[in-house]
């Protein structure tokens, strides 16, 4: 039966790296691989402008209904004098908190072909495989009390508020025990335990819950400790698993081991099979409009839906084979690009990898 895929581009370079994953589904559909109908909807500023509202109630109810969505990435600084309630970003978190989308997935994996491009040397990175698992719908993104206040001296303060239940922790800590079961069965809790309660409470469910996987190895480090191990030495990570803040932090300085932050794509998800793709970067508007932007993000964000949402592990892999073909022909977008390779943009690259997919077999 057709899959329903919901299709949020947003701003920037969203539509940009959209349309190549788009391009992508539509080669994989045209041969029978997939049953899949697209839909359309806007999210971020470019939801804004035209609804006056980041997050539409018709989108989310166009994603609800949804086997998946497929985003770009929403935000610039068009929007950026509004105030947070209005702002692209808010209608991002919205949509995820929406969508009960409480597990992050941040793959980074080093493509061998770009050992070059990575901020580490060839041989500290060299196989690096990494799981980063963020929790998604919590934490200071999401605590009350909020806000910005004025004090009666005439001062203000502004409020963010570090927030977890335990149920909350509890679930995240399985999503990543249970990856980690399939994978090197070890699991890194990163927390600041020293001096955030909320976090000192995260390693207690965390420790909790461990018990329940009793081949799982529960390792905890502080969050600072973490970052800089994460560029000292990765591959001593398997899967991470971390707060909203902390793991979206640690992805982004992660994306780097692998090259650049054009590389990393993601998969949120909640307790149904529903979930949400998209590459882990923002809507880059220093490079947006000029077609150099690198689509292989959103396009890997595919491969995860295929594989988590939509039932299509085969037609995944084809397209993660596809990336590795079209970076050993040397194509490299601006991000990636190393010596003797060949520069292109965001569309030669989207075709290539097309073009690879039918000899991807
Ligand atoms: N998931 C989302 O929609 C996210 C949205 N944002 C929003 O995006 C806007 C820009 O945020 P920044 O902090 O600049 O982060 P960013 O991730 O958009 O960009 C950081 C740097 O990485 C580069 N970059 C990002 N994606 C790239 C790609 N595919 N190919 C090549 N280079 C790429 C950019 O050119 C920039 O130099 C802000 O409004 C921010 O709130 C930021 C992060 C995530
Ligand atoms: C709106 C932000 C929290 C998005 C972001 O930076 C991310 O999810 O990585
Ligand atoms: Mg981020």
């Amino acid at each position: 039966m057709s899959k329903n895929i919901l299709v949020v581009a947003g701003d920037g370079i969203g539509p940009e790296i959209v349309a190549e994953a788009i391009k992508v589904i539509d080669a994989l559909q045209a041969e029978g691989a997939i049953d899949v109908q697209l839909h359309h909807a806007l999210v971020g500023g470019a939801a804004y402008d035209e609804f006056g509202d980041p997050l539409p109630e018709s989108t989310l109810t166009a994603a609800k209904a949804a086997d998946a969505v497929l985003l770009g990435a929403v935000g610039g600084p068009k929007w950026e004098p509004l105030p947070i309630a209005k702002r692209p970003e808010k209608g991002l978190l919205g949509l995820r908190a929406g969508l009960e989308l409480f597990a992050n997935l941040r793959p980074a994996i080093l493509y061998p072909q770009l050992a070059d491009a990575s901020t580490l040397k060839p041989e500290i990175v060299a196989g690096l495989d990494l799981m980063i698992v963020r929790e998604l719908t919590g934490d200071i993104y999401f605590g009350q009390p909020r806000g910005i206040e004025t004090l009666p001296s005439g001062e203000r303060r502004g409020i963010n508020t570090m927030v977890y239940t335990e149920s909350e922790v509890e679930r995240i800590c399985r999503v990543a025990f249970e990856i980690a079961m399939k994978r090197n069965k070890q699991v890194c809790s990163v927390d600041k335990a020293n001096v955030l309660e909320c976090t000192e409470m995260w390693r207690e469910v965390a420790i909790k819950t461990a018990a329940n996987y009793p081949e799982i190895t529960l390792t905890h480090m502080y969050v600072d400790n973490a970052a800089m191990q994460l560029v000292r030495a990765p591959k001593q990570f398997d899967v991470m698993v971390t707060g909203n803040i902390f793991g979206d932090i640690l992805s982004d300085c992660a994306s780097m081991l692998t090259g650049s932050i054009g590389m990393l794509p993601s998969a949120s998800l909640g307790a149904s099979g529903q979930g949400m793709y998209e590459p882990i970067h923002g809507s880059a508007p220093d490079i947006a409009g000029r077609g150099i932007a690198n689509p292989l993000a959103t396009i890997l964000s595919v491969a995860m839906m295929l594989r988590y949402s939509l039932g299509a592990p085969d037609a995944a892999a084809r397209i993660e084979t596809a990336v590795s073909a079209v970076l050993d022909q040397g194509l490299r977008t601006a991000d990636i690009m190393s010596a003797g390779m060949r520069q292109v943009g965001t569309v030669e690259m989207g075709d290539a990898v097309v073009a690879a997919l039918a000899e991807a077999r």
